[in-house]
């Protein structure tokens, strides 16, 4: 005689292996559930609330979301300044929660390179162009002849060779910009933070200093995370997320060239989505919706008794 509670109990077990599984950890930058909470005398602000985030090696992603939506503390963790409150971070392999004092000082060395908005966070008043891109190489021991050879390289590629002598003051909020994606290329890191890189430059520096990322992106191989209000910068790359409240929202791929957008939401690993707000009002959507499984889509339905034609869910699924 079969046991009336063994199918159960299979499908217990079952559920509790797909809810083990470790998530694919295949992208060079994966964000997992991750969570901030600032805590000051009484106020406890959420800036992450449980982002998901996995970005493939050789990306350039662009960042987007209304101020205050979490995207410069997501770059601070990513950066290793700054701490989640809980979930998972790893980028190039490196756990940013496990990190040691050396190790962390080392991650930020090697593995990733930033670009602040602020001219004045990225560059050294009192060093040339070309002393501030050979600086970070000095920090890993490269010798001295390879790091001036190096950086005036960078400073080549990125175009910007004719500010090498001059000290940051002489120089253009762009070109400013340009040798400060040469300093955060300078130990060849596998990823580039920047954020709002182009947010103090007109358009035509703005345009300059983006195209110096891509080429970051694209001839020297770093993976390119930019957080940005632009548009000129968003509309180019072939992938924005969009964050809200803490967490991905949507997000836009974009075929070769910047055309065919074409709008993505993002599921959590827990399966929840988010429908954007314009489909919650177009199409009635509240409280209950129902669900039907088509051959290769899911139908979403306002709550009606006039629903879709066909079978609707399994309840029991
Ligand atoms: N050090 C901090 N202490 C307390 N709250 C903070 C701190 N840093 C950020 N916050 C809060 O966390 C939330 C997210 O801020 P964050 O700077 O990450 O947003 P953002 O999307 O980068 O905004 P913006 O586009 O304006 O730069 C905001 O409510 C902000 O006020």
């Amino acid at each position: 005689m079969t046991d009336p509670h063994a199918d159960d109990l299979r499908h217990l077990e079952e559920k509790a292996r797909v809810a083990q599984r470790p998530h694919t950890d295949d992208g060079l930058v994966v964000c997992d559930n991750l969570v901030r909470v600032y805590r000051t005398d009484e106020v406890e602000v959420q800036a992450l609330q449980g982002l998901d985030l996995v970005v493939e090696e050789g990306e350039c992603t662009a960042l987007v979301g209304a101020s205050g939506s979490g995207k410069s503390t997501l770059l601070s963790i990513l950066s290793g300044l700054d701490l989640p409150t809980a979930g998972r971070a790893r980028v190039a392999g490196h756990d940013l929660l496990a990190l040691g004092r050396r190790e962390r000082l080392g991650y930020r060395r090697r593995t990733v390179g930033f670009v602040w908005q602020q001219t004045g966070r990225n560059l050294l008043p009192y060093l040339t162009a070309l002393e501030n891109v050979a600086l970070p190489m000095k920090y890993v021991r490269v010798p001295r002849r390879r790091r001036a050879a190096r950086a005036a390289e960078l400073l080549d590629v990125l175009g910007v060779a004719h500010c090498r002598d001059r000290r940051p003051a002489e120089l253009s909020g762009g070109e400013q910009q340009r040798v400060a994606v040469a300093v955060a290329t300078a130990n060849t890191p596998r990823v580039v933070l920047a954020d709002e890189p182009t947010g103090e430059l007109d358009t035509a520096s703005a345009e300059e200093v983006f195209a110096a990322l891509r080429r970051a992106n694209e001839e020297l191989g770093a993976t390119v995370l930019v957080v940005t209000h632009d548009p000129l910068v968003s509309g180019q790359v072939r992938r924005t997320v969009r964050i809200r409240d803490g967490r991905t929202s949507t997000e836009t791929l974009r075929g070769p060239g910047g055309g065919g957008a074409e709008e993505y939401t993002v599921l959590d690993r827990a399966g929840r989505l988010q429908l954007p707000r314009d489909y919650v009002d177009r199409y009635g959507l509240s409280g209950r919706v129902r669900l039907t499984g088509e051959p290769d889509h899911v139908g979403v339905w306002p709550d009606r008794t006039e629903g879709p034609p066909g079978p609707g869910p399994n309840p029991s699924t």
